[in-house]
């Protein structure tokens, strides 16, 4: 580690120091008035050059896509500094804004790639405020000691309403009565229009919103089949069917809320469309992958399938304005468009206030948590690790946060470094091939800290170290 100031240490923040450092990462100016209330001090090491003051006012947050205000409140309740953007960011920009920050806040829209995420020098958490993470390379993320937290379940029941309204909306042709009306066309029918009740709800993902949906579309008088690739406990009189071809065959309206894997890409497809009922109804509000558009089309044009909703689309736009649909890359667009009963929404199953104050304060906290404490219980990529909180009070106590390889022996060569402190308490998890180790450790002092860093800086099996204090 060039550029070591150990004079540094004597200031005025109990000798707190800070083993990050890339350029420009980390302010060299602490905020006293943060530091008068927070008594936290936090080193991150993933990149170290050199020691320097530290303090939660020099975490610096990056926030996209109209994250809630719920999440900044909290963010700057901890003193770290936010900055804000309405929409995603094109990637060029969002590489040079990722560089330095620690923290970066997205929902389903930015992509953070490889590319984009080995320009984050100084990340040590990602918060996708949103339910789905596979916007996120979760497999880099992980190998290179950035944890990811999501909100599971706090917009599932906003989801859940939209489809309900969706199944209703395209029962009774409601979409297109309303754009006929509002172009001063009065066309009063009943054809082909229907009640739900008595009707066959055909769920594919039985998971949160899935079983969400269950509940509400049977006290509507829906009869609900689901399909879903794990054994999952019925609600109300729904009832499990064991391929998807049997809930294809059975339903007048087929729904999908599996999440974007390679196994649900074009999941409903010319082969299944075929296979449903005349006049059977699509709804997708989980991830633009899933339904094979083109084959869509081609099935409501042949009066195979009766209406569809649609919220997610295989490209959506990074932010809102005109021109939503891009010609090269959705070919089916003027297609689709010109197909009666359709309905088109822009992504907007978890847009809901309710949804998205939750998910702010939900996300903002876990992140809030896992920077200050390292806990990193409800990450969707890291072992699940706490400890009790860390009496910052007393003097001499170190936080160890170890990041790493999950291969035989780490724990020894770790506690062998930490030998010579007592160990208050301490904690490891494994999750494939990544291990994570917390450690509160007491009897430190000063020079202790650098060489408990430089040590485990310099074992085999490290991903990142931090150390609290
Ligand atoms: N439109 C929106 O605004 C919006 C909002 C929230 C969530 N979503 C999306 O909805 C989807 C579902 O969300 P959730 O919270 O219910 O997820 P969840 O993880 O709770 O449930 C998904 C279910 O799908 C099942 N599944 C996975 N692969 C499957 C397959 N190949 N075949 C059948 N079943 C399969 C899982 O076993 C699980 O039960 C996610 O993709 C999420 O991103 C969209
Ligand atoms: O994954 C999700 O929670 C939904 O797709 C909603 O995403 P959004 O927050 O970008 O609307």
């Amino acid at each position: 580690m060039s550029g070591l100031d150990i004079d540094n240490l004597k200031n005025s923040f109990q000798n707190a120091i800070n083993l990050s450092g890339s350029p420009g990462a980390v302010s060299t100016s602490p905020t006293q008035s943060f530091m008068d209330t927070l008594p936290r001090r936090m080193s991150t090491s993933k990149h170290a050059k050199v020691l320097k003051p530290f303090s939660t006012g020099d975490m610096k947050i990056l926030l996209l896509e109209n994250v809630n205000q719920t999440a900044i409140a909290i963010f700057k309740e901890q003193g770290y500094q936010v900055e804000f953007y309405k929409s995603s960011l094109p990637e060029e920009e969002l590489i040079k804004k990722i560089e330095d920050v620690h923290a970066v806040g997205i929902r389903s829209k930015t992509r953070l790639t490889a590319n984009v995420l080995k320009h984050a020098k100084n990340l040590v958490v990602i918060g996708c405020f949103c339910i789905g993470t596979n916007q996120v390379d979760l497999d880099y993320a992980t190998n290179h000691g950035i944890a990811v937290f999501n909100s599971p379940f706090s917009n599932s029941r906003s989801v859940a309403e939209l489809v309900i309204a969706e199944i209703i909306s395209l029962a009774r042709q409601l979409g297109d009565r309303s754009i006929e009306l509002h172009t001063g066309t009065w066309n009063k029918v009943s054809h082909k229009c229907w009640e739900v009740r008595g009707k066959t709800l055909g769920i594919i993902g039985y998971g949160h919103i899935g079983a969400q949906l269950s509940v509400l579309a049977e006290a509507m008088g829906l009869h609900v089949l689901y399909y879903d690739v794990v054994t999952i406990m019925a609600l109300g009189t729904a009832k499990q069917v064991p391929t998807l071809d049997e809930l294809l065959k059975k339903s007048d309206f087929v729904t999908c809320h599996v999440p974007a894997t390679p196994e649900t890409k074009n999941m409903l497809s010319a082969p299944q469309f075929a296979a449903m009922k005349d006049g059977a109804y699509v709804i997708n509000a989980s991830r633009g992958t899933v339904i094979d558009i083109p084959a869509l089309v081609q099935a409501c044009k042949a009066n195979k399938i009766a209406g569809a909703a649609l919220d997610v689309f295989p490209h959506e736009p990074g932010k809102n304005g005109a021109g939503a649909f891009n010609d090269d890359l959705n070919n089916w667009t003027s297609e689709l468009v010109s197909l009666p009963n359709i309905i088109l929404t822009p992504h907007i199953g978890g847009s809901t206030e309710e949804a998205q104050s939750a998910i702010g304060v939900e996300v903002s906290t876990a992140l809030t948590k896992y920077i200050n404490e390292g806990n990193s219980v409800g990450s969707v990529n890291f072992p699940e690790v706490s400890l009790r909180s860390l009496d910052y009070d007393q003097e001499n106590t170190v936080r160890v946060l170890y990041i790493h390889h999950n291969v035989p022996g780490v724990l020894k060569t770790v506690n062998n470094i930490l030998s010579n402190h007592n160990i208050e308490k301490q904690f490891s998890d494994s999750n494939g091939d990544i291990a994570y180790l917390m450690a509160d450790i007491s009897n430190v002092n000063q020079s202790d800290i650098k060489d408990i860093y430089t040590e485990l800086n310099q074992t085999d099996a490290k991903i990142s170290i931090r150390l609290l204090y």
